[in-house]
């Protein structure tokens, strides 16, 4: 089911266009990786879902509630990249201070404390906390409210790698539990582990994931059995290019993968699957943004 609907957002800084006719929908349980090169508006997108900016046009809607209307932020919360603490306060009181705004019952603050693991230091001031215990406070603050979709921007930044693994096993959670996720991050490789869903930000246009698989992805052929032959040999003697990583036969996109499978099945060998091979996240990364690294 949809949940977050935003609709031909445009956005200028002066002559500037940062956003162009920026339009998706978020479903529940939707994990979303936003990806772009520095300056090509993956926080002004945020903001201006936050209505933080003031955008030339477009709208933005949760439940049909309108991001101008205070009640879509009991819907929707914020991961944000600068922390935005109060030093002299205790983690604590921040979350009583939101717990307050939005009537929420202690017993769901203690939850949260033990959920992201900040029972040790909660009642000490902010000043004393390292990064990342900040950043754990913040994605405490981002969940009290039980959201239905979280913006989450540059999240795995300064955390050391126990945190990583904690937090991607949050968002692992959270999508279990229907939230809606848009993380934005430099970060391919945990993206990768979390998600298909990549959109890429260029030139203020959005592109999702969908448009950038290529037909010309070569096929992956999973094999599994005894045969006589090497699958190697067997590949070689029909004259299909073709490459072997462990039980997986890597096709050459300009032959048919049926003639594989042919050759394959005529000489005995069990077929286990047959897949698009991906891409990995790098790799559209640089044919997307054309990054040529010689
Ligand atoms: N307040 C502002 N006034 C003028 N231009 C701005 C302002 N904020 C952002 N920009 C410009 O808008 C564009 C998008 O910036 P934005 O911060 O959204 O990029 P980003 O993708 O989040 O970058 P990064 O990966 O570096 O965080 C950049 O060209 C930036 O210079």
């Amino acid at each position: 089911m949809s949940v977050l609907k935003v609709n031909h957002l445009n956005k200028n800084y002066g002559n500037k266009s940062v956003l162009q006719a920026i339009s998706f929908v978020i479903n529940e349980g939707d994990v979303i990786g936003l990806v772009g090169p520095n300056g090509a508006g993956k926080s002004t997108l945020m903001r201006s879902i936050l209505a933080l900016e003031n955008v030339e046009s477009g709208s933005v809607t949760i439940k049909d509630i309108s991001n101008r209307n205070p009640e879509f932020f009991k819907y929707v919360s914020f991961l944000p990249s600068d922390n935005y603490l109060y030093t002299q306060l205790t983690g604590y009181d921040h979350l009583a201070f939101v717990g307050n705004i939005y009537n929420i019952e202690k017993s769901r603050i203690d939850e949260v404390i033990d959920l992201i693991g900040i029972r040790t230091y909660v009642n000490q001031p902010v000043k004393s906390y390292s990064y990342g215990m900040r950043q754990h406070l913040l994605i405490a603050l981002s969940i009290l409210t039980k959201p239905l979709v979280i913006l989450m921007d540059e999240p795995f930044n300064g955390l050391d790698p126990t945190s990583i693994i904690e937090l991607k096993q949050l968002i692992r959670t959270l999508h279990t539990q229907g939230i809606g996720i848009l993380i934005s991050t430099h970060n391919l490789d945990i993206l990768e582990d979390l998600t298909n869903t990549i959109w890429f930000i260029k030139d203020g246009e959005l592109f999702k994931n969908e448009m950038l698989l290529d037909v010309n992805d070569p096929y992956q052929i999973e094999v599994s059995g005894s045969f006589e032959k090497t699958v190697e040999q067997l590949m070689t003697d029909s004259h299909l290019p073709f490459q072997v990583i462990e039980n997986r036969i890597l096709t050459d996109p300009t032959y048919d993968v049926e003639k594989y499978l042919e050759c394959l099945i005529k000489n005995g060998v069990q077929i286990k699957s047959v897949n698009k091979s991906k891409k990995n996240l790098e790799e559209m990364y640089k044919s997307f943004y054309e990054v040529n690294i010689p």
